[in-house]
C-alpha cells in the first residue's frame, strides 16, 4: 500500500494510518486507497471537505472535518506521542468504543478507528516504546489508588519527568476514557512542595489542572494533571534549526490567554517566575488552540509572605533585569542574593516581561537578547533593554503590536504594564469583542467539553495533602535546585 504524502521524507515520518475495509467481522486492507503519513507538526484532517481535508470521505454522515491525528514528539530521542481528536457531529470510535465529542485519545500501535458505516482506519506507530518498565527504572510507583503511570514519557525537565497517566474509575465506562499526566519530582528538603500546593488551590481554563498529589516514602512527589495535547509552545514554533514566527492574529490570541492566565494568578497573589515557550502547552498543534500555563516548580505564593521577592530565579533569556542574574557568574555565586543589594527586589511584573519575550518571538521568530546566546550576554542585553525593530522580520507586523511589546520589555518597572493594564494597551483593546468571542466559544467550551466538571471537583477533594507531609518527615536530602 502506498503512502499519499509522497513528498515526505521516510525518516519524517512518525506513523502512518492505513486505509482497512469493512468485511462482516472483520477487516481487511484497502488496496485502493493510499495510507496516509504522520509527521512532526502537522495535523492529518480527515473528513468531507476536500479544501480542508487530507483525507476525504464524501458521504453524507461524514462532517466537513471529522477528525484529526497528529503526533507530538519532546525532543529527537523521545518516542512520540500519537492523538486522535474527534471534531464530528455523528462520531468516532477507536478500537470499536465511542469518543466523546470533541475528545482527543491517545493512538497506540495497531489501533482502529472507525467512521460508522464510511471507513476504518488502523494506526501504525513507526517509533515504538521499547522499554515497558521504565516507571520501575526509575524508581517511581506504578500504582496510586485508583491512578496507573505508564512507561512513556510526555517531557523530562530539570526537576522531573512527565510521564501519561491512566484512571481506573472513569465516570462513564460507554465511552473511551481520558488520558492525564503526572509529573514526578523530588521533594525539597526544608519544606513542602510549592508547586503542588499552588496548583491545588487554581482553576482556570489557561491554567493546568491538577487533581491529586501524593507523595512516596523514597521522596518522590507525584502530581497527577491534565495530559495537555498539543506539545509545547517551543516544539510549535521549531524549525529544524530556528524558531518561525505566526501570523500577528494568532500571536494575539495565544498572548490573550496567557494575559487571562497571568492576571487570574496575580489576583491569587501568585507569581510563576518562570514564563517561557516549553512551559507554555497547546491542546491541539494549530492556531486558535486553547493554551495552558504549566511548570509552577519555582511559582512564588505572595500572598503567604512578604509583597516582593529576592531570590534570583528563572531562565535567563526570559527573566526581567530586576529579577538580578548576574552576567558574571562567579560575582553571582559570592552574592547570591544580588537583587536584594542591588535593588529592592521585584514583583509580579516580572511574569509581564516574560510576556514581553514570548510576544516578541511570537511576532518575529526572534529571541529580544539572545546576542550570541551565550547567558552572559543574554543577560547584559536583557539589562541594557535595547530592542531592534528594524530587522526584516518586523516589517509585516502592526505598530500597536510593536509598542504591546515595547511596553512589556519595559526596564523601569513602574513604567511596565501589570497583567490587567496589559488589557487596556490598543493592539488588544481595539479587538476586544471579538477576542472574548474566540475566547468563550474556543477556549472555555473547550474545557467544558474535554472534562467533566463534578467530576474534577470530587477528585481534587480527595487530593492527598496529608501524604505530602508524612512524606516531608521521611523525606530525603535531594534538593530541588533553585538559581
Ligand atoms: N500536563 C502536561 N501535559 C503535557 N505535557 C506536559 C505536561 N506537563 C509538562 N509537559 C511537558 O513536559 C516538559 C517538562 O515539564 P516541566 O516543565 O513541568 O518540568 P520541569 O522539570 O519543571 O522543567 P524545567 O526544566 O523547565 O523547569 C514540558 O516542557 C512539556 O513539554
Amino acid at each position: 500500500m502506498g503512502i499519499a504524502q509522497i513528498d515526505y521524507n521516510e525518516k519524517e515520518i512518525l506513523g502512518v494510518l492505513e486505509p482497512f475495509t469493512a468485511k462482516p467481522g472483520n477487516f481487511e486492507a484497502d488496496e485502493q486507497l493510499a495510507a496516509m503519513a504522520i509527521v512532526k507538526n502537522k495535523l492529518v484532517k480527515l473528513g468531507r471537505s476536500d479544501r480542508e481535508c487530507d483525507i476525504v470521505l464524501n458521504q453524507a454522515s461524514v462532517s466537513s472535518v471529522h477528525c484529526v491525528f497528529w503526533a507530538i514528539r519532546f525532543d529527537d530521542d523521545s518516542v512520540p506521542l500519537y492523538y486522535v481528536k474527534d471534531c464530528s457531529l455523528n462520531g468516532t470510535q477507536l478500537n470499536g468504543m465511542s469518543m466523546k465529542r470533541g475528545q482527543t485519545c491517545l493512538l497506540e500501535d495497531g489501533d482502529t478507528i472507525t467512521v460508522p458505516n464510511v471507513a476504518v482506519y488502523r494506526f501504525v506507530a513507526r517509533i515504538r516504546q521499547t522499554t515497558h518498565d521504565l516507571v520501575e527504572q526509575l524508581g517511581f510507583r506504578a500504582d496510586i489508588e485508583n491512578w496507573h503511570i505508564t512507561s512513556k514519557i510526555v517531557g523530562s525537565g530539570t526537576f522531573g519527568h512527565v510521564l501519561v497517566a491512566n484512571n481506573r474509575n472513569p465516570i462513564n465506562v460507554t465511552h473511551q476514557s481520558t488520558n492525564y499526566a503526572v509529573k514526578v519530582i523530588k521533594i525539597k528538603p526544608n519544606r513542602l512542595d510549592e508547586e503542588a500546593k499552588i496548583l491545588l488551590k487554581l482553576s482556570h481554563p489557561n491554567i493546568i489542572r491538577v487533581y491529586k498529589t501524593f507523595a512516596d516514602a523514597g521522596g518522590n512527589l507525584y502530581i497527577f494533571q491534565d495530559l495537555i495535547t498539543g506539545g509545547d509552545l517551543f516544539s510549535y514554533l521549531a524549525t529544524s534549526d530556528c524558531l518561525s514566527s505566526v501570523p500577528e492574529t494568532e500571536a494575539l490570541l495565544i498572548v490573550y490567554q496567557i494575559l487571562q492566565a497571568l492576571r487570574y494568578l496575580h489576583s491569587q497573589g501568585i507569581v510563576h517566575r518562570d514564563l517561557k515557550l516549553d512551559n507554555i502547552l497547546l491542546c491541539t498543534p494549530e492556531p486558535c488552540s486553547r493554551i495552558v500555563l504549566a511548570d509552577f516548580g519555582i511559582a512564588k505564593n505572595l500572598s503567604s509572605s512578604r509583597s516582593r521577592m529576592h531570590t534570583v530565579v528563572g531562565t535567563p533569556e526570559y527573566c526581567a533585569p530586576e529579577v538580578g542574574f548576574k552576567a558574571d557568574r562567579t560575582a553571582y555565586k559570592r552574592f547570591s542574593r544580588a537583587a536584594s543589594f542591588e535593588q529592592h527586589g521585584y514583583d509580579a511584573k516580572c511574569d509581564l516581561w516574560s510576556l514581553g519575550v514570548i510576544a516578541h518571538i511570537l511576532l518575529t521568530g526572534i529571541s529580544p537578547f539572545y546576542g550570541d546566546g551565550s547567558e552572559a550576554s543574554v543577560i547584559h542585553n536583557a539589562k541594557m533593554g535595547n530592542l531592534n525593530f528594524t530587522s526584516s522580520q518586523w516589517s509585516i507586523v502592526s505598530n500597536r503590536a510593536k509598542n504591546f511589546v515595547r511596553r512589556l520589555l519595559e526596564i523601569d518597572v513602574h513604567r511596565r504594564f501589570d497583567s490587567s493594564s496589559a488589557f487596556e494597551h490598543s493592539w488588544i483593546a481595539r479587538h476586544k469583542g471579538q477576542l472574548e468571542k474566540i475566547y468563550q466559544k474556543r477556549i472555555v467550551q473547550d474545557v467544558d467539553i474535554t472534562f467533566n466538571v463534578e467530576d474534577i471537583d470530587q477528585k481534587r477533594k480527595m487530593s492527598d495533602t496529608a501524604s505530602i507531609c508524612s512524606a516531608y518527615e521521611t523525606r530525603n536530602k535531594m534538593a530541588r535546585v533553585q538559581q
